[in-house]
């Protein structure tokens, strides 16, 4: 449904993305994730037809995104990271100017605004000002746009950015519904964790090549090699960490030496895990707590751009 091959861009001098190869099944919510200037708007406003590839190319719903841009534009909903709304315009009148810009015919537009808007939750606003809106009212007016032709596919680059907690709920609870609708969508972050629980598959993206791609349990099922322990001790603060740090598959230590608590990150199994408690308490560390922690896609972000998931 979109697909990059071996898709490559230049500012001038400047290589933004070497070489991305990517595949998103039909009906797929795809998480691009990657810190600021990784390459996810570029990649992102090249399928939506907005920039020249320097190599390779892509297609986005079959159609060639360098020969066959108008058809690509029909099948995409295109959400930028930066978006102006027009003064002086109302809500129906802004969904209205792209209705007719893709060509929806007079007799269906009244209908397709009404259906969008109700699907936003913005049917009280119709005739409001679009610049008096709230910023996560305008961002759910510039999604009900991307809709207002009805494509199957989406790409949304960082749709949730600065918004409140309970506007990222919505946003994420309306993205999950687009999916039921049958929608492939591709959305970009670098919050994680926004992801995490709407995903079917992520690809995560650093310097413009990507690190590791794939259906999200495949992504788990990869780095469950790594455990990362929070242990929290009652004294012997210092004996807990160097013992900790000297064992040999722990890869990373991070502390709260205020709180006595050690967060730390270990290549091995369970059995490993139970060696290092043991030797703990056998050098006289009192443990009040230890908890192992779910991986969230931070972590697996952070494993994987510190090479230790490949
Ligand atoms: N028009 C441009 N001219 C020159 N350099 C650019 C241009 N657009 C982007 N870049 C550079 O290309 C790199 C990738 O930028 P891009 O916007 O694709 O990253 P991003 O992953 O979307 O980042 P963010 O999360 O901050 O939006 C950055 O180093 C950026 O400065």
């Amino acid at each position: 449904m979109i697909e990059l091959k071996d898709f490559g861009k230049d500012y001038g001098t400047f290589t933004a993305v070497e070489c991305l190869n990517l595949k998103i099944e039909a009906g797929e919510m795809f998480g691009f994730i990657g810190p600021n200037g990784a390459g996810k708007s570029t990649s992102i406003r090249y399928l939506a037809t907005l920039l020249k590839a320097t190599r390779g190319g892509g297609t986005v719903n079959g159609y060639s995104v360098a020969n066959e841009p108008m058809k690509v534009r029909h099948s995409v909903g295109y959400m930028p990271d930066n978006f102006g709304v027009y003064d002086g315009m109302k809500v129906w009148e802004f969904l209205d100017f792209f209705a007719v810009a893709y060509g929806i015919p007079r007799t269906r537009r009244k209908a397709v605004i009404t259906d969008v808007l109700e699907l936003l939750d913005l049917t009280y606003k119709r005739n409001d000002f679009v610049n008096g809106l709230s910023r996560g009212m305008k961002q759910r007016l510039c999604l009900a746009k991307t809709l207002v032709h009805d494509p199957p596919v989406l790409i949304l680059d960082e749709p949730a950015s600065g918004l409140d907690p309970r506007a990222r709920l919505e946003v994420k609870a309306l993205l999950k519904e687009l999916r039921k609708m049958g929608k492939t969508i591709l959305i970009s972050s670098h919050i994680l964790t926004e992801l995490a629980d709407c995903c079917t598959s992520v690809g995560i993206i650093e310097r413009g090549q990507l690190l590791m791609h794939g259906p999200i349990e495949d992504v788990y099922r990869r780095i469950r090699k790594n455990r990362i322990l929070q242990i929290k001790v009652i004294d012997n603060f210092d004996a807990a960490l160097s013992i900790i740090r000297s064992e040999p598959s722990c890869v990373d230590v991070d502390i709260e030496a205020d709180r006595k608590m050690i967060t730390c990150e270990l290549q091995t199994d369970d059995s490993g895990v139970a060696a290092l408690l043991n030797k703990l308490l056998a050098n006289q560390v009192q443990v009040r707590s230890y908890a192992e922690k779910d991986p969230t896609l931070e972590d697996v972000f952070m494993m994987v751009t510190k090479g230790l998931v490949t």
